[in-house]
Order: structure tokens, then sequence, then C-alpha cells
């Protein structure tokens, strides 16, 4: 039986969504999920590409008389918490959870009590929206009694397969480049069939998983006036508007070479690359220029002060730097670590030298120093308990 995310490529699984009623008897009451945020495209792979990384949300769903959400941590006084006496909600894990109870046939969703505890900064390309909605969708199947499959088997009516939450989260959120790292964790590579294109494919979405390059760590500079958004869909669906709907063959065919190199660097663990194969001519260049004028001037400094890659965090506005990559030698660590230094320094600088048009817009910010994370979205307490192996996502792949 497959019990890897590898072997189960390697089965080919092509679940089609199989919606299924779960046994009353199976429900639970309450159940802990955790997400981590992500960062999408790396570049040139647009709406293909991302990474985990470690920075978590945690989401606790429980059956009550009424419907409620809190949120403490990043953007709790600005996300809207309304949820209305049946359970509409602009809120992405109420609109998840929703999702799931319908896909489990348990109609109308029950009154849940929901709280959020957020870490992954929202509105700011890290992926709090797929975070929510993977959260959402997963607190849902298992309140309604859906077993999460860790080993790649189909064998319980009741269980559901991570590549079947994969189609699901993607229907939601529109593109899987942040639901597949969430989902899983580490570097996910996603495609989307297409109905016409694609006839003979029942699934809709399928991911691969990328290797991490040792050591690898990221600087980001995060503006601290993303937030005013409403939340991270409405964010990323304006700064989507601002694509041309044409792009010219020489632009495709760039990064179609870059975003092919970036696969191979990251498979050889070539970091020296990274500074051409996080190059990206679809989306970066017009984000930059409508919406992000810090976006160029970091991205260079950030090069220039020795980052192996750098590039516009999903759909912004975070910049993201790729640094060290250890070697693994101890001694290392300290010119490591004054990378990291040096690339937060020039970035702070070349925000500095921006005008002030730029800072009103987007506040001065915060920079963070993140690592990848191979461990992707997984339950930490459900009640009544599973009742076979123990449902993470995460440990599909056996890295745990
Ligand atoms: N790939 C998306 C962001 C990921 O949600 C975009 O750049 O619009």
């Amino acid at each position: 039986m497959p019990h890897s995310q590898a072997a189960l490529e390697a089965a080919s699984v092509e679940p089609a969504l199989k919606k299924q009623k779960v046994p009353a008897s199976l429900r639970r009451n309450k159940v802990v999920v955790r997400v981590p945020g992500s960062t999408a495209n790396l570049g040139p792979g647009f709406d293909a590409i991302g990474m985990a990384v470690d920075i978590w949300n945690e989401i606790s769903v429980e059956r009550s008389t009424a419907f409620s959400i809190t949120t403490s941590g990043e953007g709790a006084e600005r996300i809207s918490t309304e949820v209305a006496p049946d359970g509409a909600s602009k809120h992405m894990v109420m609109r998840a959870l929703q999702r799931a109870f319908e896909y489990a046939g348990e109609v109308p969703m029950p009154p849940l009590r929901v709280h959020c505890r957020n870490m992954v900064p929202v509105c700011s390309g890290f992926g709090s929206s797929s975070a929510a909605i993977v959260g959402g969708l997963i607190a849902g199947l298992v309140l309604s009694g859906k077993e999460l499959r860790v080993r790649g088997s189909n064998s319980s009516a009741n269980g559901i397969d991570p590549e079947e939450l994969l189609q699901l989260a993607n229907q939601i959120e529109g593109h899987p480049d942040n639901v597949a790292p969430a989902i899983y964790g580490g570097i996910q590579l996603s495609l989307v069939f297409d109905k016409v294109l694609d006839p003979d494919v029942q699934q809709e979405v399928m991911s691969r998983h990328l290797p991490i390059p040792s050591g690898l760590r990221l600087v980001a500079y995060v503006p601290s006036e993303a937030a005013r958004f409403g939340n991270g869909s409405d964010k990323t669906e304006e700064m989507r508007n601002l694509l041309d709907p044409t792009i010219p063959r020489k632009d495709a065919v760039f990064n179609i070479q870059r975003t092919a190199l970036l696969v191979d660097a990251l498979h050889r663990g070539d970091l020296k690359v990274l500074r051409h194969a996080t190059k990206d001519r679809l989306h970066q260049p017009m984000r930059g220029e409508k919406a992000y004028p810090h976006l160029n001037d970091m991205m260079r400094a950030a090069l220039d002060a020795g980052a192996h890659g750098s590039f516009l965090s999903g759909a912004g506005p975070t910049v993201m730097c790729i640094c060290s990559g250890a070697s693994g030698d101890i001694f290392a660590q300290k010119s490591e670590e004054r990378q990291e230094r040096d690339v937060t320094d020039a970035m702070r600088k070349a925000l500095g030298a921006l005008d002030d048009k730029h800072l009103q817009t987007w506040g001065h910010g915060d920079f963070y120093i993140v690592s990848p994370t191979e461990k992707g979205a997984h339950v930490t307490f459900a009640d009544p308990a599973f009742s076979d192996g123990l449902a993470t996502f995460g440990s599909l792949d056996g890295r745990l």
C-alpha cells in the first residue's frame, strides 16, 4: 500500500470528487487543526509553485448551540467575524466549513463555535486565505465523521484522500499554488486540468512535491498596511485584475525557461542559479508598476546584498528573498546569519529611499526571517479521537 506522497504519485491516483454521506454515528464534537502559511509563485511559477513556511494558524471548531467566530493574533482587529444565524459568512474558515459539511452530507451545517489563532500575516502574500480554507475544510470534514487518509487508501467509504481535499480547496481558492503546500507542506508544483483540453482526466488539480534545498531560509519584508484589505482573497483578486490579459510570446518563453530552471535548481540544491530562476515577466512587472513601488528596488537591493533569489510573495505585497542554503557546516552558520542581516539591511535602506507616496500606501512594515517547512496541515485534537491511523496530512510523505 502506498504510504508516501511519492508513492501516491507513482500510483497515479485520480480522485474524482466522491461526495458521500457519512453516518451520523461517526460525527465528532470538537477538532483543532494547524495549517502553515505559504509563499506562492517563487517568481516565474505563477499559479503553479508554492512553498509552505514555518508560520502557523490554529483553528479550533466545536459543535455549539449558535454560530460564532472569534479571532486572535494576526488581523484580529480587521477580519470581519460576522456570521448569520444560519452560518452564512464572508469569513473564509466559515465558508470552507460550510463546503465540508455539505460534502460530507451533514446538511444543514450544525451551529459551530470557531476560534482562529492566527500567526500568518493577513493579506500579505503568505497564503492566509488558503490556510483558512484548508483549516476550515479539514475541521468540517473531521467533525462530520470523515477519516483523513494518510496512506492513500481509499478502502473506507468515509475516508478522504489529501488529493480529494486539494480538489475541494482549489474549488474555493481558484488557484492551487497556496492550498497545495498548506495541505502537504514542502514545495509543491501544482497544475490544473482543463475540461476541454484534458477531456480524459477526472481530477481538477494535481500536485507534486519538490525538494527544499538544505538550510534554506527566507527573509521577508511585509508592509504594515497590507491588512487594510477585507481579506486575502479580496486582495489577491484586486492584484490579479492588474495583470495584462495577454502576454507577448517572448515573455511566456522567458517564464517557461526560468520555471524549468527553478525546478531543476531545487532538485540539485543549486542555489547559484536562483537569481535567474526567480525572475518573472508574467506578473511582477505589472504589479510592481501599478501597485508595489517598493518591489523592484527591494528585490534588486537584496540580490546585490547576497540573496540567492528574490521575488514577490504570491500576489504581494510581501517581498521574499532566498538566503543561506546552509551547507550543514557549523562554521558556515555565522556567515549565513550575516547574509540574512546584510539582506535585511539592504532592503531597509532601499525602503528608506522610497518616496512618501509608497509609505502612505503600504506603511513601513516588518522584516521576518522564516524557514520553509516540510510539514503540512494536521489535526492536533479531535473528540472523539480518530478510530484509525492518526490523521495528519503532513505525515503523508513520511518526513515527520
Ligand atoms: N498565484 C496567485 C497568488 C496565490 O494565491 C497570484 O499571484 O495571483
